[in-house]
């Protein structure tokens, strides 16, 4: 059997408020496998971003562990973690405020091979323009700041800026949800021929379930803190388990075909 990529055995989080202890994340499993896209969704405040935060190290667990490639990472101290932190890069929700909007974008896109000292000033620039053409922005645009940019635009920045360390797993939280509908799918499609063409494995985190649905290999929905079903997309969605699975399902608009078409846009045939 091969070990997975990631794999998170009954995770804990649990942050104090006050004199209040609140338990984002209460004993989550699952595991992704190399190559493989794992959408996590669920509704607003259900402890997505505190699992992710917790995978990359930016949050300790309570308990649980967190195993990447069989060695466990969670709680980890920086100078430990700093080993296979490269591995795991993130692409934020926000393009407009996980930017700093003082640097340019060359040299946004290269500051994690700064931070990490790898390779030589000139080799660190050569790689983010390659990283800029691999996301379809110009070359030449790289002496540009980030406010000059789209928001769709400011996501492919985002993108490169994870993908120049070489990452095999990319934790995508809400990649797309700031963008307007018509620039979501684009982001979508480039991370999908981002896979394809880079071999990455995706943790794909979402408010929505259609989105995925034929983005992701597997969906594992959360709710108040804890997975409650999981399987491969596909079947999540045609045949829901869980109430709060059918309730998403059900919350999605269908299109009404028996209404008539708006006047506007009807033609009259005389
Ligand atoms: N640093 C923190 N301190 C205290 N509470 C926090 C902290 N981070 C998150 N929380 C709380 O934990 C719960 C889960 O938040 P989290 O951001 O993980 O949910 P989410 O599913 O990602 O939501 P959204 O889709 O709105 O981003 C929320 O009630 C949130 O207020």
């Amino acid at each position: 059997m091969t070990t997975p990529l990631l794999r998170i055995d009954n995770l804990h989080v649990s942050f104090r408020v006050g004199k209040e202890m609140i338990h984002p994340v209460r004993g989550i499993s699952l595991q992704l496998e190399r190559g493989e896209t794992l959408a996590l969704v669920g509704e607003s405040g259900c402890g997505k971003t505190t699992l992710a935060r917790t995978i990359l190290g930016l949050q300790a667990p309570s308990s649980g562990s967190i195993e990447y490639e069989g060695n466990d990472i969670a709680g980890l101290d920086r100078f430990r973690l700093k080993r296979y932190r490269p591995h795991i890069q993130c692409v934020f929700q926000d393009p407009f405020s996980s930017l700093n909007p003082r640097k340019r974008v060359e040299q946004l896109i290269r500051e994690p091979l700064d931070i990490h000292q790898i390779g030589e000033a000139s080799s660190r620039l050569k790689r983010a323009h390659e990283m800029m053409e691999r996301v379809g922005l110009p070359t030449d645009w790289g002496r540009r700041f980030p406010h000059e940019f789209s928001g769709g635009q400011r996501q492919r920045i985002g993108i490169a800026r994870a993908l120049v360390m070489q990452p095999d797993l990319l934790i995508c939280d809400e990649p797309v949800s700031a963008l307007d509908v018509s620039i979501q799918a684009q982001i979508v499609n480039l991370l999908w021929e981002l896979k394809r063409d880079m071999g990455l494995s995706y943790l794909f985190i979402s408010h929505d379930l259609m989105l995925v649905e034929t983005f992701a290999d597997r969906v594992a929905m959360m709710y108040k803190g804890e997975i409650v079903e999981t399987g491969p997309a596909r079947e999540v969605w045609s045949n829901p388990q869980h109430a709060f699975t059918r309730r998403m399902i059900d919350a999605i608009p269908v299109p009404d075909v028996t209404r008539p078409t708006p006047p506007a846009f009807r033609i009259d045939a005389d």
